[in-house]
Protein backbone atom coordinates (compact mmCIF):
# COMPACT_ATOMS: atom_id res chain seq x y z
CA UNK A 1 0.00 0.00 0.00
CA UNK A 2 1.36 3.33 -0.84
CA UNK A 3 0.14 5.24 2.55
CA UNK A 4 2.58 2.77 4.07
CA UNK A 5 5.47 4.96 5.82
CA UNK A 6 7.24 2.24 7.56
CA UNK A 7 6.91 -1.33 7.09
CA UNK A 8 8.76 -3.28 9.89
CA UNK A 9 9.57 -6.86 9.21
CA UNK A 10 10.33 -9.62 11.77
CA UNK A 11 12.15 -7.28 14.49
CA UNK A 12 13.90 -8.75 17.21
CA UNK A 13 15.62 -6.43 19.52
CA UNK A 14 17.93 -8.40 22.01
CA UNK A 15 19.95 -7.22 25.15
CA UNK A 16 23.02 -9.14 26.44
CA UNK A 17 22.24 -10.40 30.26
CA UNK A 18 25.73 -12.41 31.41
CA UNK A 19 26.75 -14.94 28.74
CA UNK A 20 23.54 -14.84 26.61
CA UNK A 21 21.10 -12.22 24.07
CA UNK A 22 17.56 -12.25 25.30
CA UNK A 23 14.85 -11.01 22.90
CA UNK A 24 12.68 -8.24 24.63
CA UNK A 25 11.23 -7.59 21.32
CA UNK A 26 10.71 -10.93 19.32
CA UNK A 27 10.12 -11.21 15.80
CA UNK A 28 7.63 -8.30 15.45
CA UNK A 29 5.84 -7.41 11.73
CA UNK A 30 3.66 -4.40 11.26
CA UNK A 31 3.30 -1.23 9.19
CA UNK A 32 2.34 2.09 10.54
CA UNK A 33 0.83 4.56 7.68
CA UNK A 34 1.12 7.83 7.12
CA UNK A 35 -1.78 10.00 8.80
CA UNK A 36 -2.37 7.54 11.49
CA UNK A 37 -2.53 6.68 14.98
CA UNK A 38 -0.95 3.16 15.98
CA UNK A 39 -1.42 2.19 19.79
CA UNK A 40 1.43 -0.18 20.76
CA UNK A 41 -0.22 -1.12 24.17
CA UNK A 42 0.60 -3.96 26.77
CA UNK A 43 1.47 -3.80 30.78
CA UNK A 44 4.79 -2.84 31.94
CA UNK A 45 7.85 -5.04 30.59
CA UNK A 46 6.29 -6.42 27.44
CA UNK A 47 8.47 -4.71 25.30
CA UNK A 48 6.99 -1.22 24.03
CA UNK A 49 9.88 1.38 24.51
CA UNK A 50 12.62 -1.10 23.25
CA UNK A 51 10.19 -1.56 19.40
CA UNK A 52 10.44 2.09 19.59
CA UNK A 53 13.60 2.78 20.72
CA UNK A 54 14.62 0.43 18.07
CA UNK A 55 13.01 2.67 15.41
CA UNK A 56 14.66 5.63 16.41
CA UNK A 57 18.03 4.01 16.33
CA UNK A 58 18.60 4.98 19.93
CA UNK A 59 19.55 1.31 21.51
CA UNK A 60 23.52 1.49 22.25
CA UNK A 61 23.98 -1.87 23.35
CA UNK A 62 21.10 -3.79 21.55
CA UNK A 63 21.54 -6.94 19.14
CA UNK A 64 18.84 -5.93 16.58
CA UNK A 65 17.60 -8.39 13.54
CA UNK A 66 15.14 -7.44 10.75
CA UNK A 67 14.10 -4.62 8.99
CA UNK A 68 12.67 -1.50 9.78
CA UNK A 69 12.45 -0.14 6.28
CA UNK A 70 11.43 3.57 5.75
CA UNK A 71 11.91 5.26 2.44
CA UNK A 72 13.76 2.51 0.94
CA UNK A 73 16.18 2.48 3.70
CA UNK A 74 16.32 -0.19 6.34
CA UNK A 75 17.14 1.44 9.83
CA UNK A 76 18.11 -1.58 11.02
CA UNK A 77 22.36 -0.85 12.13
CA UNK A 78 22.10 1.64 9.85
CA UNK A 79 24.66 4.42 10.17
CA UNK A 80 24.58 6.71 13.61
CA UNK A 81 24.54 9.78 11.64
CA UNK A 82 22.43 8.85 9.25
CA UNK A 83 19.97 8.38 12.40
CA UNK A 84 21.07 11.29 14.26
CA UNK A 85 19.71 13.15 10.87
CA UNK A 86 16.72 11.53 10.75
CA UNK A 87 15.68 12.24 14.56
CA UNK A 88 14.43 15.54 14.89
CA UNK A 89 13.74 15.55 11.47
CA UNK A 90 11.84 13.36 9.57
CA UNK A 91 11.07 11.59 13.17
CA UNK A 92 10.21 12.69 16.40
CA UNK A 93 9.55 11.43 19.31
CA UNK A 94 8.25 12.24 22.74
CA UNK A 95 9.41 11.18 26.06
CA UNK A 96 7.10 9.94 28.89
CA UNK A 97 9.17 12.30 31.64
CA UNK A 98 9.81 15.43 30.28
CA UNK A 99 12.08 16.48 32.79
CA UNK A 100 14.67 14.56 31.65
CA UNK A 101 14.65 15.06 27.86
CA UNK A 102 15.15 18.65 28.34
CA UNK A 103 18.28 20.21 29.51
CA UNK A 104 17.53 21.78 32.77
CA UNK A 105 20.58 24.63 32.26
CA UNK A 106 18.84 26.12 28.75
CA UNK A 107 15.70 28.24 28.32
CA UNK A 108 13.14 26.62 26.96
CA UNK A 109 12.99 28.54 23.74
CA UNK A 110 16.63 28.04 23.06
CA UNK A 111 16.45 24.51 23.10
CA UNK A 112 13.87 24.36 20.37
CA UNK A 113 15.94 26.61 18.59
CA UNK A 114 18.44 24.31 18.85
CA UNK A 115 16.49 21.38 17.19
CA UNK A 116 15.58 23.99 14.47
CA UNK A 117 19.40 24.79 13.96
CA UNK A 118 20.39 21.05 13.92
CA UNK A 119 18.61 20.12 10.95
CA UNK A 120 18.29 23.51 9.48
CA UNK A 121 21.40 25.60 9.92
CA UNK A 122 20.82 28.31 7.24
CA UNK A 123 17.67 29.28 8.89
CA UNK A 124 18.59 33.01 10.28
CA UNK A 125 18.27 33.41 13.88
CA UNK A 126 15.53 35.87 13.66
CA UNK A 127 13.34 33.60 11.85
CA UNK A 128 14.00 30.48 14.31
CA UNK A 129 12.85 32.55 17.33
CA UNK A 130 9.27 33.38 15.23
CA UNK A 131 9.73 29.63 14.37
CA UNK A 132 10.08 29.01 18.36
CA UNK A 133 7.31 31.30 19.12
CA UNK A 134 4.98 29.45 16.61
CA UNK A 135 5.63 26.07 17.78
CA UNK A 136 4.99 27.30 21.61
CA UNK A 137 1.61 29.15 20.09
CA UNK A 138 0.82 25.52 18.51
CA UNK A 139 1.64 24.01 21.24
CA UNK A 140 -0.51 25.67 23.28
CA UNK A 141 1.78 27.59 25.56
CA UNK A 142 -0.12 30.97 27.53
CA UNK A 143 2.28 33.50 26.94
CA UNK A 144 5.15 32.32 24.61
CA UNK A 145 7.25 35.25 24.51
CA UNK A 146 7.84 34.66 28.19
CA UNK A 147 8.10 31.39 28.50
CA UNK A 148 10.86 31.21 25.61
CA UNK A 149 13.15 32.38 28.12
CA UNK A 150 12.24 30.00 31.35
CA UNK A 151 13.64 27.05 32.60
CA UNK A 152 12.40 23.32 32.58
CA UNK A 153 12.55 23.68 36.60
CA UNK A 154 10.03 26.72 36.27
CA UNK A 155 7.09 25.02 34.55
CA UNK A 156 4.43 23.02 35.69
CA UNK A 157 4.57 19.30 34.15
CA UNK A 158 2.31 19.43 32.00
CA UNK A 159 3.87 22.61 29.79
CA UNK A 160 7.41 21.20 29.88
CA UNK A 161 5.24 18.45 28.09
CA UNK A 162 4.33 20.67 25.55
CA UNK A 163 7.98 22.28 25.39
CA UNK A 164 8.92 18.62 24.49
CA UNK A 165 6.28 18.17 21.78
CA UNK A 166 7.47 21.63 20.23
CA UNK A 167 10.69 19.97 20.12
CA UNK A 168 9.87 16.86 18.56
CA UNK A 169 7.44 18.51 15.93
CA UNK A 170 9.98 21.25 15.25
CA UNK A 171 11.14 19.97 12.03
CA UNK A 172 7.60 18.76 10.90
CA UNK A 173 8.16 15.09 11.30
CA UNK A 174 6.52 12.46 9.27
CA UNK A 175 6.85 9.43 11.89
CA UNK A 176 6.23 11.05 15.59
CA UNK A 177 6.53 8.19 18.40
CA UNK A 178 4.85 9.09 22.17
CA UNK A 179 6.12 6.94 24.69
CA UNK A 180 3.30 7.18 27.38
CA UNK A 181 3.48 10.76 26.12
CA UNK A 182 0.70 11.58 29.41
CA UNK A 183 1.36 9.31 32.43
CA UNK A 184 3.14 11.33 33.86
CA UNK A 185 0.77 13.95 33.75
CA UNK A 186 -2.62 14.59 35.66
CA UNK A 187 -5.91 13.77 33.90
CA UNK A 188 -7.13 17.17 32.79
CA UNK A 189 -3.66 18.09 31.80
CA UNK A 190 -3.56 14.27 30.18
CA UNK A 191 -6.57 14.98 27.99
CA UNK A 192 -5.30 18.63 26.91
CA UNK A 193 -2.01 17.20 25.58
CA UNK A 194 -3.78 14.31 24.02
CA UNK A 195 -6.13 16.34 22.34
CA UNK A 196 -2.76 18.05 21.05
CA UNK A 197 -1.31 15.12 19.44
CA UNK A 198 -4.76 14.36 18.10
CA UNK A 199 -4.31 18.13 16.45
CA UNK A 200 -0.83 17.69 15.25
CA UNK A 201 -2.20 14.77 13.10
CA UNK A 202 -4.66 15.79 11.73
CA UNK A 203 -2.55 19.20 10.32
CA UNK A 204 0.89 17.37 9.71
CA UNK A 205 -0.80 14.19 8.40
CA UNK A 206 2.15 12.50 10.63
CA UNK A 207 1.97 8.42 11.40
CA UNK A 208 1.87 8.69 15.10
CA UNK A 209 2.83 5.24 17.15
CA UNK A 210 1.03 5.91 20.39
CA UNK A 211 2.78 3.53 22.96
CA UNK A 212 0.85 3.47 26.06
CA UNK A 213 -0.61 0.60 29.10
CA UNK A 214 -3.85 3.02 29.01
CA UNK A 215 -6.52 1.39 27.39
CA UNK A 216 -8.77 4.75 27.96
CA UNK A 217 -5.89 6.57 25.89
CA UNK A 218 -6.03 4.12 23.28
CA UNK A 219 -9.97 3.88 22.86
CA UNK A 220 -10.06 7.94 22.71
CA UNK A 221 -7.12 8.13 20.44
CA UNK A 222 -5.85 4.73 18.18
CA UNK A 223 -6.54 4.39 14.90
CA UNK A 224 -5.54 1.06 14.92
CA UNK A 225 -3.93 -1.23 17.91
CA UNK A 226 -1.28 -3.52 18.13
CA UNK A 227 -1.30 -5.40 21.64
CA UNK A 228 2.30 -6.76 23.09
CA UNK A 229 2.97 -9.33 25.13
CA UNK A 230 6.22 -10.56 26.29
CA UNK A 231 7.93 -9.17 22.98
CA UNK A 232 5.08 -10.36 20.77
CA UNK A 233 2.16 -9.02 18.87
CA UNK A 234 -0.66 -10.99 20.49
CA UNK A 235 -3.50 -8.97 18.28
CA UNK A 236 -3.75 -6.32 15.81
CA UNK A 237 -6.60 -4.63 14.37
CA UNK A 238 -8.52 -1.21 14.05
CA UNK A 239 -9.38 0.26 17.26
CA UNK A 240 -13.08 -0.64 16.46
CA UNK A 241 -12.64 -3.89 16.36
CA UNK A 242 -10.51 -4.64 18.73
CA UNK A 243 -12.97 -2.70 21.38
CA UNK A 244 -16.00 -4.30 19.98
CA UNK A 245 -14.65 -7.86 19.31
CA UNK A 246 -11.23 -8.19 20.85
CA UNK A 247 -9.91 -11.90 20.66
CA UNK A 248 -7.16 -12.56 22.42
CA UNK A 249 -7.56 -13.88 26.17
CA UNK A 250 -4.64 -11.29 26.95
CA UNK A 251 -6.43 -8.73 24.73
CA UNK A 252 -10.10 -9.68 26.88
CA UNK A 253 -8.51 -9.40 30.07
CA UNK A 254 -6.83 -5.89 29.55
CA UNK A 255 -9.72 -4.46 28.53
CA UNK A 256 -12.03 -6.67 31.22
CA UNK A 257 -10.19 -5.19 34.28
CA UNK A 258 -11.39 -2.11 32.83
CA UNK A 259 -14.12 -0.71 35.36
CA UNK A 260 -17.03 1.12 33.30
CA UNK A 261 -19.71 3.25 34.77
CA UNK A 262 -22.38 1.96 32.13
CA UNK A 263 -22.11 -1.62 33.55
CA UNK A 264 -21.16 -2.36 37.68
CA UNK A 265 -18.91 -5.85 37.22
CA UNK A 266 -19.35 -7.24 40.63
CA UNK A 267 -16.62 -9.23 39.83
CA UNK A 268 -13.65 -7.02 38.01
CA UNK A 269 -11.35 -9.73 36.38
CA UNK A 270 -7.50 -9.72 37.36
CA UNK A 271 -5.37 -10.74 35.62
CA UNK A 272 -3.14 -13.40 37.26
CA UNK A 273 0.49 -12.76 37.61
CA UNK A 274 2.75 -10.72 35.67
CA UNK A 275 5.03 -10.36 32.42
CA UNK A 276 8.03 -12.82 33.30
CA UNK A 277 11.37 -11.14 33.19
CA UNK A 278 13.48 -11.31 30.10
CA UNK A 279 15.34 -14.44 30.75
CA UNK A 280 12.90 -15.94 31.96
CA UNK A 281 9.56 -15.49 28.99
CA UNK A 282 9.06 -18.65 27.86
CA UNK A 283 10.68 -18.82 24.32
CA UNK A 284 8.38 -22.39 22.97
CA UNK A 285 4.50 -22.66 22.86
CA UNK A 286 1.94 -19.73 24.17
CA UNK A 287 3.44 -17.13 26.00
CA UNK A 288 0.40 -15.86 28.01
CA UNK A 289 -0.66 -19.70 28.84
CA UNK A 290 1.06 -19.47 32.32
CA UNK A 291 -0.94 -16.60 32.90
CA UNK A 292 -4.23 -18.65 31.95
CA UNK A 293 -3.89 -22.05 33.48
CA UNK A 294 -7.60 -22.56 33.68
CA UNK A 295 -7.31 -23.19 29.78
CA UNK A 296 -6.71 -26.60 28.23
CA UNK A 297 -3.55 -27.30 27.32
CA UNK A 298 -4.45 -28.85 23.92
CA UNK A 299 -6.26 -24.87 23.35
CA UNK A 300 -2.60 -23.59 22.69
CA UNK A 301 -0.60 -24.27 19.01
CA UNK A 302 2.92 -25.92 19.64
CA UNK A 303 4.56 -22.84 17.81
CA UNK A 304 1.61 -19.64 18.27
CA UNK A 305 1.15 -17.78 14.58
CA UNK A 306 -0.85 -14.65 13.69
CA UNK A 307 -3.38 -15.66 12.49
CA UNK A 308 -6.02 -13.15 10.34
CA UNK A 309 -9.18 -14.09 11.31
CA UNK A 310 -10.52 -11.33 9.58
CA UNK A 311 -9.34 -8.19 7.39
CA UNK A 312 -6.84 -6.71 9.46
CA UNK A 313 -7.44 -8.00 12.42
CA UNK A 314 -4.72 -10.88 13.28
CA UNK A 315 -4.42 -13.07 16.41
CA UNK A 316 -1.58 -14.85 17.85
CA UNK A 317 -2.19 -18.70 18.76
CA UNK A 318 -5.50 -20.56 18.52
CA UNK A 319 -6.14 -20.75 22.43
CA UNK A 320 -8.50 -17.80 21.95
CA UNK A 321 -10.95 -20.00 20.23
CA UNK A 322 -11.60 -22.07 24.00
CA UNK A 323 -10.59 -18.84 25.94
CA UNK A 324 -13.14 -18.05 28.56
CA UNK A 325 -13.23 -15.67 32.34
CA UNK A 326 -13.55 -18.13 35.39
CA UNK A 327 -15.77 -15.93 36.55
CA UNK A 328 -18.56 -15.96 33.89
CA UNK A 329 -18.78 -19.41 34.60
CA UNK A 330 -19.21 -18.66 38.43
CA UNK A 331 -21.80 -16.03 37.45
CA UNK A 332 -23.57 -18.78 35.27
CA UNK A 333 -23.79 -21.05 37.61
CA UNK A 334 -24.97 -19.16 40.57
CA UNK A 335 -27.76 -17.31 38.15
CA UNK A 336 -28.74 -21.17 36.98
CA UNK A 337 -28.59 -21.70 41.34
CA UNK A 338 -30.89 -18.85 41.96
N1 LIG B 1 18.90 -2.11 28.26
C1 LIG B 1 18.31 -3.21 28.69
N2 LIG B 1 19.04 -4.26 29.14
C2 LIG B 1 18.43 -5.39 29.58
N3 LIG B 1 17.10 -5.58 29.62
C3 LIG B 1 16.32 -4.58 29.19
C4 LIG B 1 16.87 -3.34 28.72
N4 LIG B 1 15.85 -2.51 28.36
C5 LIG B 1 14.71 -3.21 28.60
N5 LIG B 1 14.99 -4.43 29.09
C6 LIG B 1 14.02 -5.49 29.43
O1 LIG B 1 13.25 -5.74 28.27
C7 LIG B 1 11.89 -6.01 28.62
C8 LIG B 1 11.00 -5.02 27.90
O2 LIG B 1 11.22 -3.72 28.43
P1 LIG B 1 10.50 -2.41 27.88
O3 LIG B 1 11.03 -1.25 28.65
O4 LIG B 1 10.60 -2.38 26.42
O5 LIG B 1 8.99 -2.71 28.30
P2 LIG B 1 7.75 -1.70 28.27
O6 LIG B 1 6.61 -2.50 27.74
O7 LIG B 1 8.11 -0.47 27.51
O8 LIG B 1 7.53 -1.39 29.79
P3 LIG B 1 7.25 0.04 30.51
O9 LIG B 1 5.82 0.35 30.19
O10 LIG B 1 7.49 -0.26 31.95
O11 LIG B 1 8.23 1.02 29.93
C9 LIG B 1 11.82 -5.92 30.13
O12 LIG B 1 11.95 -7.22 30.66
C10 LIG B 1 13.02 -5.07 30.49
O13 LIG B 1 13.48 -5.37 31.78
Amino acid sequence: MNDVLLEIKNLKTSFRIKDDYYAAVDDVSLNVRKNEVLAIVGESGSGKSAFAFSIMGLHTRAEIKGEINYKGNNLVNANANYMKQLRGSEMGMIFQDALSALNPLMVVGAQIDEAIFLHNPKISKSLRKKQVINLLNQVGIPRPEKTYYQYPHELSGGMRQRIVIAMAISNQPELLIADEPTTALDVTIQSQILDLIRELKDTMHAGIILITHDLGVVAEMADRVAVMYAGQIVEIADIYTLMENPQHPYTRSLLNSIPTLAEVKSDLHVIQGVVPSLQNLPRTGCRFASRIPWIKDSAHEASPELHEISHGHFVRCTCYKDFYFPEQVKEERNYVAN
